[in-house]
């Protein structure tokens, strides 16, 4: 019983996997776009500022607080990732 459920919940989360590597694939080929202009415009790929404003927006987003710090964890990542590819 315990075991037919470790596999029903490992199957939610691959399909969690599925939808956040999609949302990843499509944020990441965004973040490119504007890489592309920053760059024709001579604009600094790193922006603190903006940032900030975006982990402050997925805390929010998350709606749990317990769950806050790991969502902005997540999110430094995605962004140290995401100048990398501006680049
Ligand atoms: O919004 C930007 O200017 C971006 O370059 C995107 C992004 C992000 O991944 O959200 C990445 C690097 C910047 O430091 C700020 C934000």
């Amino acid at each position: 019983m315990k075991t037919r459920e470790l596999a029903a919940l490992r199957g939610q989360i691959d399909e969690a996997d599925r939808e956040l590597v999609a949302a990843l694939v499509k944020r990441y080929d965004i973040v490119r776009q504007v890489g592309t202009i920053k760059q024709a415009q001579g604009i600094a790929v790193y922006d603190p500022k903006r940032e900030g404003q975006v982990l402050d927006k997925v805390a929010r987003l998350a709606g749990r607080p317990e769950y806050a710090a790991a969502v902005k964890a997540v999110y430094q990542t995605i962004m140290d990732e995401a100048k990398k590819l501006e680049k």
